[in-house]
C-alpha cells in the first residue's frame, strides 16, 4: 500500500469555490494539519469579511493570475455543477503536470471533466457531504485510469479527516451515492425539523420541542456511531412489545410510510443527478 504524507506536509492545495462543501472541506483540513499558507482559496463570489478571516488564519486568497505559474499539487473544484463550464478553462490553466484533479460536483462525470483538462490528466470525483466539516463525513471517490495508488493515497489522506471514505470503480453508481449520502444530511435535518412539529401538535412549546428533536437525532446517530449494532437493533432496542415506540412504528413502517417515502426522495435525487450531468 502506498502511503501519502501526513497532511501537514501535503500542498499546496488550490480550492475553487469556498462554499458551503468547499468551505466545510476547507474546515476540515485545516483543523487537520493542512498548512494554511499551502492552502489557496481561488473564490471571487467570497464575502468581503470570509475573505478577510480566512486571510487572518494564513489560508491564500487567489486573485487567479498568480496561480498560472505555480501548479498546485491539489487542484479541488468545488462550484456549483452549473458554473462548472465557466471554471473549467481556468482551472486548467493552474493544473500541472503532477496536479491532482477532484472535483466534488453532483452529476459532472469524468469524461467531462477530461475535456477541460489535458488528456494524461489524474481526475478524481468525489461525492462528500457537509459533516465532513466536523470530521464525521462520508465521501465516495472514483478516479479515472489514469489515478495511481499515490494518487489515492493522497485523496485518502485529504479526505480522512472530513470522516469515512469509500472507493468505487464503477462512476455509475455515484449518482444513487449522491442521493443517499450526499444529499443524506438534508434528509437527517429536515426529519429535525419534522419532529418538532409533531412535538408542537402534540403539545409542547415550540423551544422546547425544537431541543427535543435536535437532542435525540444528535444523540441516536452518537450512540449509531459509538455501538457496535446495527441499526436495526439499536430500534429494536428503543421498542418495547406493545410500548408507545411500536405505536409510532407502526405508522412510519406502514405501507406508503417512511421506506417508501424515502425510496422515492432518493430515486428523485438519483434522477435530479443524472439530470444535472
Ligand atoms: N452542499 C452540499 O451539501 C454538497 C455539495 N456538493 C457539490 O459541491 C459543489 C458546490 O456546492 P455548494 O458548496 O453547496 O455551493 P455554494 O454555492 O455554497 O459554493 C459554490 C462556490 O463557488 C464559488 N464560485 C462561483 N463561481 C466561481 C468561479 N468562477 N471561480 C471560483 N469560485 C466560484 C461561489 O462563490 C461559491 O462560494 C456543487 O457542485 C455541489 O454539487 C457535493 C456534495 C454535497
Ligand atoms: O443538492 C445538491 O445538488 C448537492 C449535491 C449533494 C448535496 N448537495
Amino acid at each position: 500500500m502506498t502511503v501519502e504524507a501526513p497532511l501537514s506536509e501535503t500542498g499546496p492545495v488550490l480550492l475553487i469555490g469556498a462554499g458551503r462543501m468547499g468551505g466545510a472541506m476547507l474546515e476540515a483540513w485545516l483543523s487537520a494539519g493542512l498548512r494554511p499558507e499551502r492552502t489557496i482559496v481561488r473564490d471571487p463570489g467570497l464575502s468581503p469579511e470570509r475573505a478577510q478571516e480566512l486571510g487572518a488564519r494564513g489560508v491564500a486568497i487567489s486573485n487567479g493570475a498568480e496561480e498560472v505559474d505555480r501548479a498546485p499539487r491539489v487542484l479541488v473544484l468545488a462550484v456549483k455543477p452549473q458554473q462548472m463550464d465557466n471554471v473549467l478553462p481556468e482551472a486548467a490553466l493552474y493544473a500541472g503536470k503532477e496536479t491532482l484533479i477532484i472535483s466534488v460536483a453532483a452529476g459532472i462525470g469524468l469524461g467531462r471533466l477530461a475535456k477541460g483538462f489535458e488528456a494524461s490528466s489524474r481526475i478524481v470525483r468525489i461525492m462528500p457531504n457537509t459533516p465532513a466539516q466536523v470530521g464525521a463525513g462520508m465521501a465516495v471517490a472514483v478516479g479515472n485510469d489514469a489515478v495511481s495508488e499515490q494518487d489515492r493515497a493522497l485523496v485518502d489522506a485529504l479526505m480522512r479527516p472530513t470522516g469515512e471514505i469509500a472507493w468505487i470503480d464503477d462512476e455509475g453508481l455515484i449518482d444513487a451515492v449522491t442521493a443517499v449520502s450526499g444529499s443524506g444530511p438534508a434528509y437527517v435535518f429536515h426529519l429535525v425539523e419534522a419532529m418538532a412539529a409533531a412535538g408542537e401538535a402534540a403539545g409542547l412549546p415550540a423551544e422546547l420541542s425544537m431541543q427535543l428533536a435536535r437532542q435525540t437525532v444528535v444523540g441516536g446517530g452518537a450512540l449509531l456511531a459509538g455501538s457496535p449494532l446495527a441499526a436495526e437493533e439499536l430500534r429494536r432496542n428503543v421498542t418495547s412489545p406493545g410500548g408507545t415506540t411500536q405505536a409510532a412504528l407502526d405508522v412510519l413502517m406502514a405501507e406508503h410510510g417512511l421506506v417508501d417515502l424515502m425510496r422515492e426522495a432518493v430515486a428523485a435525487a438519483k434522477r435530479r443527478s443524472i439530470e444535472l450531468g
